[in-house]
């Protein structure tokens, strides 16, 4: 996307404390998902809080396209009509999701039982992952797909209008395939079921429900949850209210524990459970965070976090189990072990070799650029935490969460910390620079 052509160098320095009440941005799982399900329901569908970064304006486009209306007014609500499932148009040009793996993966699983052929592309990055995740459990619809180079975008899906329900395993835990193969349910005569070994973000099933979708769910033996739906169902028009993600939360959060002085309130943050794993990680190494004003809202717990600085971090193991609560955050869950006291190890990080970038070795690069010892051993990152110097430049590789956690690095180093390139921050929080800024965070043009 045009933001990500020309690179922005930015550098973060020492600020003494963060004080101040904000508000991040809407949830970019919710996001997505709020403009897909009302592109595909009767009626209108109206969402506040909407996340406006490229990734979710990419849905919006992709939807359009499909030939639902979706429009933005002036005070920000954004109305979207549906065309009812089985309905989409097919595109008549490519879609592109630009830096988005949530976008195309499930926009995959709807078109997949329609009987429309799309063809994806998306950004250099999106362009190196993997897509046969989906493509495997889709092509047991009926769906057929074209890839490049194994399973990688640009991707051709034809859909199928006989499609075949489909019972599937999980072999990696995963939101995004779970949601694929529950989307491809829907236009599909038939119970589709998906069994995940351990339970993955569910915003995809909330929202079905929300939108009329009778979708079950139960507990495994082992802990792992199995979810069906029998379709073809149409889809009814729900309004939706976008709580603030706490994926976003994570930055001005772990950037208050590493400055002893900072006091900072997080407001209407999304607590769903399958999503509070670096909240729970945090206060485990001794964060100061206090959760309050805890209430349910359109089917999402939301509360307000109060952070302070106060109490110095300490190393922890952090479960494999926990990863898929916090998969988006481990790499500012690095930053902070930088400044906590003794090891952190994170195990079981697998899934981070296959995101905006390969997360494991962008952290690593990072954290070594800037002095931090630490060691990857298997699928685990261990760091040790101390005084942090700073003064490297970090790739960032296309991807706006390497860029946001080193920068909330730089805040606490003794040199200035860069990034190569800030500009694909805007895919999931357009305002980071701006909000920390008025946070008391110190950031600067950089030198490329
Ligand atoms: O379903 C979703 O909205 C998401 C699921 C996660 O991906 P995986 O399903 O690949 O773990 C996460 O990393 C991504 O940012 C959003
Ligand atoms: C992994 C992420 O997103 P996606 O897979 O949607 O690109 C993310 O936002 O950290």
């Amino acid at each position: 996307m045009s933001s990500s052509q020309t690179k922005r160098p930015l550098q973060s320095l020492k600020s003494r404390a963060l004080n101040g009440d904000i508000r991040v941005p809407g949830d970019k799982s919710i996001s997505h998902r709020s403009l897909m399900f009302g592109g595909l329901a009767i009626g209108e569908t109206k969402i506040t809080g909407l996340l406006e970064g490229e990734d979710v304006l990419a849905t919006a486009d992709a939807m359009r396209k499909l030939g639902a209306t979706v429009i933005r007014d002036d005070q920000g609500t954004w109305h979207v009509t549906g065309v009812g499932v089985g309905a989409l148009r097919e595109p008549d040009s490519v879609i592109d999701m630009g830096n988005a793996g949530t976008g195309m993966r499930l926009m995959a699983g709807i078109v997949a039982t329609h009987p429309i052929t799309t063809f994806f592309t998306g950004d250099a990055s999106l362009c190196k992952r993997p897509m046969g995740r989906v493509a495997d459990p889709l092509a047991e619809f009926g769906a057929q797909f074209i890839t490049r180079d194994r399973g990688r975008p640009p991707m051709a899906v034809i859909g199928t209008d006989e499609a075949k329900p489909v019972t599937y395993t999980l072999p990696m835990a995963s939101a995004q395939v779970k949601s694929a193969v529950l989307l491809a349910g829907l236009n599909t005569a038939g119970t589709t079921t998906v069994i995940e070994p351990i339970p993955s973000r569910d915003h995809t099933e909330r929202m079905l429900r929300h939108f009329g979708v009778d979708v079950d769910v139960s507990i495994n033996d082992d802990g792992g949850r199995t979810v069906s739906l029998t379709g073809p169902v149409q889809m009814t028009a729900a309004d939706i209210v976008v709580p603030t993600d706490p994926s976003s939360a994570a930055f001005p959060l772990v950037a208050a524990l590493i400055n002893p002085e900072s006091h900072v309130t997080i407001r209407d943050v999304c607590l769903n459970p399958l999503r509070t794993g670096l909240i729970t990680t945090l206060i485990e190494m001794g964060g100061d965070i206090t959760i309050t004003n805890e209430r349910e809202e359109a089917g999402e717990t939301i509360g307000d976090l109060v952070v302070t600085g106060k109490s110095r971090l300490t190393g922890i193991v952090v479960p494999a189990e926990r990863a898929p609560s916090m998969i988006d955050e481990y790499p500012v869950l690095a930053v902070a072990a930088a400044y906590a006291q003794g090891e952190t190890r994170m195990c079981g990080l697998e899934e981070l070799r296959v995101k905006e970038s390969d997360r494991l070795a962008a952290v690593a690069a990072g954290l070594a650029a800037n002095g931090v010892v630490h060691r990857i051993e298997g699928d685990d990152l261990i760091v040790t935490g101390g005084d942090v110097p700073g003064g490297g430049m970090v790739e960032t590789h296309l991807d706006h969460r390497i860029a946001m956690s080193f920068l909330v690095l730089g805040l606490g180093a003794n040199d200035p910390v860069a990034v190569d390139d800030a500009s694909p921050i805007t895919t999931s929080f357009p305002s980071f620079e701006s909000l920390m800024r008025e946070l008391g965070a110190n950031f600067a043009p950089a030198g490329s």
